[in-house]
């Protein structure tokens, strides 16, 4: 798993949209092999949605042959009501790219039987060849998607109980007023999102610092479902130093020192060389390195 560490959100926000970015485009989607990406809502991924939108008006990146699954969805929340993630996805990204309307895929929480619902969308992500790239916040107690403390990290799309802590810090959304927030969720399934060839989790702020101490540096557990990114063979989490907080210093060093090394030795930037590095650098070509990276 890597672990990339920037100082602030908006640098976070820009290293995700690059990533997002570069990976469509070594993948060259066509619309017979489009890039199936997986998205989130939340906080956390506005400013890379931001940086994105900022990317296509550039001419940089294009989503015509993008298809997207959102992870999750409330249930009995009408679609346009401005809190759904469906309001949400289009607010934020969908209305200001260029992605085809029928390529976006957002579960439907008012289907009449919302147990099809999630078997037909986990058949149509598997139809698609599976998620290339999931992107992911957490909550503050380490979920992922809406799979709260306690999900079975084998678990696939399906209705969720959501967790009380998770109603309250929804109430801020719905006029503060708890009644009106939804109890119910349509969400992919942890084993739903490690199925995609990548996933890459956006953590960012003091307040989530406990849940990236745990799952960075302790082991995978039901109880802080993110971490079962730690069984993944291509995880990445980006986070912001706030997020570092409960982290070892020597956690932290790590981390750093190995993305220090890896961009000393693809060139990325001009940090400079210490011996050691040149040395290694002498022994490895850029074949190697593109097909081996030392973070995986
Ligand atoms: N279902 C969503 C999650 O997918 C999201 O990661 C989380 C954190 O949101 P934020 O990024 O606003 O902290 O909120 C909800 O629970």
């Amino acid at each position: 798993m890597r672990l990339i560490i920037r100082s602030d959100y908006d640098e976070v926000s820009s290293y995700v949209a690059n990533y997002v970015k570069e990976r469509i485009k070594q993948f060259g989607p066509t619309p017979e092999r489009p890039f199936v990406l997986g998205l989130p809502t939340g906080s956390s991924p506005v400013g890379t949605y931001q940086k994105l939108i900022t990317l296509y008006r550039e001419g940089q990146l294009s989503f015509e042959n993008v298809v997207t699954f959102n992870m999750d969805e409330y249930v009995g929340l009408p679609r346009d009501h401005p809190e759904s993630y469906h309001s949400f996805m289009w607010n934020n990204l969908f209305l200001h790219i260029d992605i085809k309307p029928e390529n976006v895929n957002i579960l439907d929480g008012n289907a009449s039987d919302l147990d099809e619902e999630c078997k037909r969308y986990e058949a149509k992500i598997a139809l698609l060849g599976g998620v290339e790239l999931f992107l992911s916040g957490i909550g503050p107690d380490g979920h992922i998607a809406f799979n709260e403390p306690g999900s079975s990290l084998t678990s696939r799309t399906r209705v969720k109980t959501l967790a009380y802590e998770t109603i309250i810090a929804n109430t801020r959304f719905f006029d503060g007023d708890v009644a009106k927030v939804p109890k119910l969720a349509l969400t992919v399934g942890v084993a739903t999102i490690m199925d995609a060839r990548e996933v890459m989790v956006i953590i960012t702020g003091a307040h989530k610092a406990i849940a990236l101490g745990k799952c960075v540096e302790e082991g995978v557990s039901h109880m802080w479902t993110v971490s079962a990114i730690q069984l993944h063979p291509k995880g990445i989490i980006v986070c912001d130093d706030d997020a570092t907080l409960e982290l070892h210093v020597k956690t932290v060093k790590y981390f750093k020192s190995i993305e220090h090394v890896h961009h000393t030795l693809i060139g990325a930037d001009n940090i400079s060389l210490q011996g050691g590095i040149k040395q290694l650098k002498s022994n490895v070509t850029g074949e190697q390195l593109a097909v081996h990276s030392p973070f995986e």
